[in-house]
């Protein structure tokens, strides 16, 4: 087939369950890195098949310092083994959040200088999926093809599937509350932001959501879940304020620490999300949709199949 001729898919080794959706969907085989581990923690290498002269695709969630070094040293690789072009598909950036400075604190922007070192890796194109902040686009100065994909409409069949009548959507603050109001234009429903402030690395505090929730079933929206904070104070000021039941949905579960307990303790109905985090999978507390088939759709009209 002349699709599986052209590409090769591999992923790093966090994201290859990820990888291998997206490879079902778009109708190739996955070819899984050859890895081996060295005693002193060093890991090798290979690609399972021949590059030379085929579009490499990498799938790899920079969430850790080693899948980052790994997104790394599969561009570098394709590179060495002349791959016809070296395409990336970041399902979740890690240090995305980190993306500006306070004037004279001193702060390295690593979302910024951790996104600079995979362009300068030399890939042709790199695709990310819903990003804290589109700063990091321009990490690079002008030559790798970038794509930002927003999972509106994955996230709308999935509020659409859960059959509320009545819902209002949440934003946990003012930064997010533009998406939120492009996806409850999408769903035709209300929406409104709590006030939010982050007055420590970890820490939140989330001032009163408007009584457009009373009554009705708030779903509460955001770009990730780390500790849970914020997103679990947001979900009980609307209870404060009427809502008779609360929902959350985050694109990226992070769901750090002690954040699973939390929602575990807490009065939220369900947290749904998406599988762009590594080892992320549904189960009790979690309602998790994949975002292989829209990867799958960008990646297709990327290679014009
Ligand atoms: O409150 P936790 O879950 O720790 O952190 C997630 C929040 O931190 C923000 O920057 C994200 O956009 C999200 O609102």
């Amino acid at each position: 087939m002349e699709k599986q001729r052209e590409l090769v898919l591999v992923a790093t080794e966090a994201s290859a369950p990820l990888a291998r959706k997206v490879a079902a969907q778009l109708g190739v085989e996955f070819s899984e890195m050859v890895r081996k581990r060295f005693a002193d923690g060093e890991v090798f290498h290979a690609f399972p098949c021949n590059v030379a002269g085929r579009h490499l695709i990498i799938v790899g969630a920079t969430h850790d310092d080693a899948s980052h070094q790994e997104v790394l040293d599969l561009i570098a690789g394709g590179g060495f083994w002349n791959a016809a072009s070296i395409n990336v598909v970041i399902p979740f950036l890690g240090y995305s959040t980190m993306e500006r400075v306070k004037p004279f604190s001193r702060e390295i922007p690593k979302g910024i200088t951790r996104t600079r070192q995979i362009f300068l890796a030399r890939p042709g194109f790199v695709a990310f999926i819903d990003l804290h902040s589109e700063a990091v686009l321009h990490a690079h100065s002008g030559e790798i093809g970038t794509l930002h994909i927003w999972t509106d409409r994955l996230v709308v069949e999935k509020i659409n599937s859960l059959g509320i009548d009545d819902y209002v959507l949440v934003s946990p603050d003012y930064g997010f509350s533009k998406r939120v109001a492009r996806l409850a234009s999408l769903l035709q429903c209300p929406h409104t932001a709590a006030d939010k402030d982050r007055y420590d690395t970890d820490k939140t505090i989330v001032g009163q959501v408007s009584s457009v929730v009373r009554g009705r079933t708030a779903i509460v929206c955001d770009d990730m879940i780390r500790t849970g904070g914020s997103i679990i104070q947001t979900a009980c000021r609307c209870l404060d304020a009427g809502a008779t039941e609360v929902y959350v949905m985050a694109t990226h579960l992070v769901l750090a620490g002690e954040s699973r307990r939390r929602f575990a303790a807490s009065p939220i109905k369900k947290v749904i999300g998406s599988d762009t985090y590594p080892g992320v999978e549904s189960d009790d507390l979690l309602d998790v949709y994949s975002v292989a088939p829209l990867v799958a759709e960008i990646l297709s009209s990327h290679f014009n199949y």
